[in-house]
């Protein structure tokens, strides 16, 4: 028998971001090759944004995905997010060269309160939502905030962007596929004090810290490679990255919803006081999934090296915060 749509919701559906996105949602890639799919689509209520909806919305048509069980554009929240299964939160502005992310912080948090309060009220109470609007964790953290009946843990930012540069220049480093590699992470927050860390990760059975082995290389060049990647592609392409976000957008809706079969994966959650960090701060941790929920792998050592590491990423989530603070 074949399975009940699901809603899905999807903000700033008209943007780059969107467009990298829309179509592989529809296809099944995110929720399963069996799993349909009706598609809650937001745009600002402006006349030149609903009509590039409009066009996305033509081309989602064009394709004949057998999965696309129904399509909706929206001007409002409080209507894109009745009932939804899913929300993605992309829509916000981007940076330019020369910005922090956190400098989207006064432009784009309006966007998170207003939203966090709609889903609080139409959603479905198991909504899952995950925030790539940035600045992203604190993002997650205001919708969070701004939707008290709704369960915190429903409420993640993406940090699986991250995860998977550190993968991908992990597997550069020591020749290996990333296919193979395992036990990676990233901590804190989606900024350059973000920690990918490769302390515990394995390739193929063996330890990546002992293949590596080059502590210089780990904090001159492998952490900031990793924590300034989006600056490097702004500076190539003119224009942040968008189809490695929706893929990574993919990757952590994917794996919340379907399990990672006791793999690690990176995902920015409200810390329930794990390791330290304090309890509500939206922190990239590493988790495995099962069954619709996410768990933290507990019990990591943190050396003194790490511990630095996580202080300044904390620290700064805290700074941006309390910048917000006045909004909830
Ligand atoms: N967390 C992450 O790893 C990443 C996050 N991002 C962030 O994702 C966001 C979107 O990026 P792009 O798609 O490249 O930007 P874009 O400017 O191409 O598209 C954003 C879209 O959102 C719409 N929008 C703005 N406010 C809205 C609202 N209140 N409701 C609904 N739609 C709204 C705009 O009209 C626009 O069509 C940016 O904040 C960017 O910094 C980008 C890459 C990675
Ligand atoms: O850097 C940006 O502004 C876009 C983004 O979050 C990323 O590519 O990681």
């Amino acid at each position: 028998m074949s399975k009940k749509p699901v809603r899905v919701a999807v903000t700033g559906a008209a943007g780059q971001i969107g467009y990298a996105l829309l179509f592989r949602i529809a296809s099944g890639e995110m929720l399963g090759k069996d799993q349909p799919v009706i598609l809650q689509l937001l745009e600002i209520p402006d006349e030149k944004a609903q009509k590039a909806l409009k066009g996305v919305m033509m081309e989602l048509e064009d394709c004949a995905f057998p999965l696309l069980a129904g399509m909706e554009a929206h001007g409002d929240p409080m209507t894109a997010f009745k009932d939804t299964d899913y929300a993605l939160l992309v829509g916000a502005r981007p940076r330019g060269p020369g910005m922090e992310r956190k400098d989207l912080l006064s432009a784009n948090a309006a966007i998170f309160t207003a939203q966090g309060k709609a889903l609080d009220k139409v959603a479905s109470r198991n909504v899952k939502v995950l925030v790539v609007g940035n600045p992203a964790n604190t993002n997650a953290y205001i919708a969070m905030k701004s939707a008290p009946s709704l369960p915190r843990k429903n409420f993640t930012a993406m940090l699986r962007l991250d995860h998977n540069r550190a993968l991908s220049q992990v597997a550069a480093k020591t020749g290996t596929q990333v296919k193979d590699i395992e036990k990676l992470t990233v901590w804190g927050n989606h900024s350059p004090t973000m920690y990918a860390d490769y302390r515990f990760a394995t390739v193929n059975g063996k330890a990546v810290k002992d293949l590596i082995n080059d502590q210089e290389w780990n904090a001159n060049t492998f952490l900031p490679t990793v924590g300034k990647r989006g600056a490097a592609i702004i500076e190539a392409r003119g224009l942040s990255s968008a189809a490695s976000a929706a893929n990574a957008a993919i990757d952590h809706m994917r794996d919340w919803a379907l399990g990672t079969n006791g793999k690690w994966v990176t995902m920015g959650i409200p810390s329930d006081g794990q390791y330290g960090i304090p309890k509500d701060t939206m922190f990239g941790f590493p988790v495995t999934t099962q069954n619709g929920e996410y768990k933290v792998v507990e019990g990591l050592e943190i050396d003194a090296f790490s511990q630095e590491r996580i202080n300044i990423t904390l620290k700064e989530l805290q700074e941006e915060q309390q910048g917000v603070a006045h909004l909830l």
